[in-house]
Formats: C-alpha cells, structure tokens, sequence
C-alpha cells in the first residue's frame, strides 16, 4: 500500500505527533477500588492530580519527620564524631531500598535517588547533633 499521506497536504495529522496530543491521552494509570467494588480511576484533571500528589508528600514528610527522631537517636550509640557516618550501612540501606523498588514496583530511578537524598542529608544531620552535644 502506498502511502498516500502527503498527498493531502504537509498540515495532514494522522496521528498525534509529540507536540500535539489531545489530552489526557493514553490510558489512566491511577486505578481505585470503591467499598461497593467498582472501579475508579483518576483523573479527570492535572487540578486533581496536583491535589493527590500534595497529600502524599505530607504523608512522605510525616515519615521523614519520624526517620529523622530515630536517626537522631542513634546518634545516642555513636562514641567518636567518626563513628557517625557507617559507609557500608549507607550500602545497605540503598540496596535494600532498590530491591524493595523492584518488588513493589516502584520507579528504581526515583527509589535509588530519594534514598540516596534521604541518606545524604541524614549523615550530616547525625552529625550535626552529635557536635551539639559535644562542645
Ligand atoms: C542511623 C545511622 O547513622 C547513619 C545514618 C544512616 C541512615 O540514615 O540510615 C545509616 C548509617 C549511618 O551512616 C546508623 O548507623 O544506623
């Protein structure tokens, strides 16, 4: 079959090109299941995506805020200011964080690099207490 295409003109779409898709397009991603056990999905509007993602970084900042109480608590059991950042528990901790990506699904590039973040910032946040309390 030729493609008869350009014959119809340079400003003929046949299909959506990256720069001009009907939006939403594709298939939704976000599905919920409803108590009576029918199928919702989201979403109807970028509003209501922004409005989801909003209450799962408060959730995410909740758990930070408990991550960061128990990493100040180790800080309790560290003797000498060099025993603060353990390099192969850093190791540990991201590995085990990639794995658990893998198994739950989650994206590993934002798993690898939001633990990495967490790691990053929680050493020197150790630190910085164990100095408060060693002057
Ligand atoms: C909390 C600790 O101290 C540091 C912080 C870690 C963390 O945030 O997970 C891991 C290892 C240490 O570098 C620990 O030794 O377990």
């Amino acid at each position: 079959n030729a493609n008869t295409n350009a014959c119809y003109g340079s400003n003929l779409i046949s299909a959506p090109s990256v720069d001009h898709r009907l939006v939403p397009w594709g298939t939704p991603s976000v599905h919920f299941s409803s108590l009576n056990g029918t199928l919702t999905t989201c979403c109807d509007s970028l509003d209501e995506i922004r409005t989801a993602l909003d209450d799962i970084d408060d959730q995410i900042l909740d758990l930070l805020n408990r991550r960061a109480a128990y990493v100040r608590e180790a800080t309790r059991f560290k003797s000498t200011r060099a025993s603060v950042n353990v390099p192969s528990r850093n190791e540990a901790v991201l590995k085990q964080a990639e794995q658990q990506a893998v198994h739950i699904g989650v994206p590993v590039t934002i798993a690898r690099a939001a633990m990495g973040a967490i790691l990053n910032s929680s050493v020197p946040f150790e630190q910085c207490i164990f100095d408060a309390y060693n002057q």
